[in-house]
């Protein structure tokens, strides 16, 4: 869900940067612009990331404000203002920007689309009361198996490193979630639902996501068209909700003690039969595969990229695992504090290329940060990317050097610049509630992959270059 979610949210920020320019070119013409903005640099074969802090360097402020059709959308490109707007301020930077598209297709409980309020606060809540790093007893060993499994799929097919790596997080995602493997059926869904998220919020497709009351238009009518699609996805969703989530309930029901853990199984007991918290049980448990599976892969299909072209630091990274774990065992999560260059390495990777580019919220009322004002209702979006570039804090920041978290090299506390988590993971109310899920699984799967393989690159027969780092401009690549 993040990625379609995000992925639209690109487009249609392509759409608004195009006005933009649009609107910027007309008033130059009419004599009004103040500042020689870099409009020809705002090319759309750029990511936006980098062509808002190319914009926000260039007006010397921190924040920007660009219109979209009728939408005010300001762009956050640095981490102070971001932490006061969504760390301080939170309460009023805590919801997200609304398609009625969505609502159609039975999302409005997607923990990551939701608005902010008392649904989306118990949702989080079960997923930290189960997920959270104080309940890693439960959910570790899960994680801990799934990755010796991955380490098997990799060394049978090394070459499909990125389906083992999606298997991989799919699996302890499904595991952890309803505590079993979903068979290729439900996979198949899983891909339906995912198409559906994403025609849902393209822009200008639907006039209900422009003119909300178009909601109760009714799908017999000429033009209700999108009333029908809408309720075949909706019916699509309601099978990919209650499926899994009723066989764990059914089994729970039949015989109590002999349903694994689950997120789904912990969840159910505890709402002990209350029909309208059972509801929050399904909708939240359905939020988890698509917005662990994406972004968890993300970075780990990264780790092996930046390993194949940066052999001396895949060479330093295995040597200090080497030495310090010795080469009779995996390595644990109890390795984590005597891994100093491992951990500057993982920080380096979230840093490089952050997985979510743009963390998006919608202001619940109007504010004025540093003379910038802030509509109700405004998109706003926090450029991480930006942030990862900001020389001041990461020096030559497009090299990746995980030397630039260690200072002595001899200790995880001997920290210089600040933990990219602070922020790639998100801030505030809204942060992501999988984090500790995710750290863990990012740690075994590299520490593992590093104790047990070599990453090279494979050449073109004949030649002798590397591969060229590229990533796609979506906001999660
Ligand atoms: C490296 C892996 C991951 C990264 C980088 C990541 C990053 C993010 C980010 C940036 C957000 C938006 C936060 C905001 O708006 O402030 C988010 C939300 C979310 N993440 Fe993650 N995530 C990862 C893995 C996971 C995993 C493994 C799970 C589940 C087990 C998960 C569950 C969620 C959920 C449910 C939300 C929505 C929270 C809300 O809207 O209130 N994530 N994540």
């Amino acid at each position: 869900m993040i990625s379609y979610y995000l992925t639209v949210i690109t487009i249609v920020l392509g759409v608004g940067a195009y006005l933009w320019i649009a609107r910027t070119r007309r008033r130059a013409q009419a004599g009004l612009a103040g500042s020689a903005f870099p409009v020809s640099s705002a090319r759309n074969d750029r990511p936006l990331w980098e062509v808002y802090k190319e914009w926000s360097d260039a007006c010397g402020s921190t924040m920007i404000h660009l219109m979209l059709q009728r939408s005010d959308v300001v762009v956050i490109n640095d981490y102070p203002t971001a932490h006061e707007l969504l760390v301080v301020r939170s309460l009023d930077y805590s919801s997200r920007p609304h398609f009625p598209m969505m609502d159609l297709i039975g999302r409005q409980d997607n923990v990551v689309v939701q608005k902010y309020g008392q649904r989306l606060k118990i949702a989080r809540q079960m997923i930290n009361d189960t997920f959270g790093s104080r309940k890693s007893e439960e959910w570790l060993p899960v994680v801990q198996t799934v990755s010796s499994e991955f380490l098997s799929r990799l060394l049978a097919d090394p070459a499909d490193f990125r389906r083992s790596i999606q298997r991989y997080v799919g699996t302890f995602t499904t595991r952890l979630t309803y505590g079993k493997d979903l068979d290729t059926d439900y996979l198949r869904l899983v891909d339906q639902v995912g198409e559906h998220v994403s025609q849902a919020a393209v822009p200008g497709r639907w006039w209900v996501n422009s003119y909300p009351f178009l909601r109760y238009y009714p799908s017999w009518a000429p033009g209700g068209g999108f009333q029908r699609w809408a309720r075949h996805a909706r019916g699509l969703f309601r099978e990919f909700t209650l499926r899994p989530f009723n066989s764990v309930k059914e089994q729970l029901q039949r015989s109590p003690d002999t349903v694994p853990f689950s997120f789904v199984q912990k969840n159910l007991i505890q709402v002990k039969n209350d029909p309208s918290m059972e509801t929050i049980v399904a909708g939240t448990a359905a939020s988890l595969y698509s917005a662990a599976v994406d972004t968890t892969s993300s970075i780990l299909t990264t780790f092996f990229l930046l390993m194949a072209t940066h052999p001396h630091i895949q060479e330093k990274a295995a040597a200090e695992i080497r030495e310090v774990v010795g080469q009779d065992r995996l390595p644990n999560l109890g390795d984590a504090g005597d891994l100093p260059y491992v951990e500057a390495l993982i920080k380096e990777l979230h840093r490089y290329h952050p997985v979510v580019r743009f963390l998006t919220r919608s202001a619940s009322k109007s504010d004025e940060h540093g003379g910038h004002l802030v509509p109700q209702n405004a998109w706003v979006l926090t450029n991480i990317w930006a942030i990862t570039r900001n020389k001041s804090e990461f020096e030559d920041p497009d090299q990746f050097d995980p030397d630039r978290f260690i200072q002595g090299g001899t200790h995880i506390n001997d920290i210089r610049a600040r933990d990219p988590r602070d922020f790639t993971f998100g801030m505030g109310r809204r942060r992501c509630p999988g984090m500790a899920i995710a750290n863990a699984a990012v740690y075994l799967a590299i520490t593992r992959v590093l104790a047990t393989f070599l990453i090279k690159p494979v050449k073109d027969e004949g030649s002798n270059s590397a591969p060229q780092i590229e990533f796609t401009k979506s906001t999660i690549s």
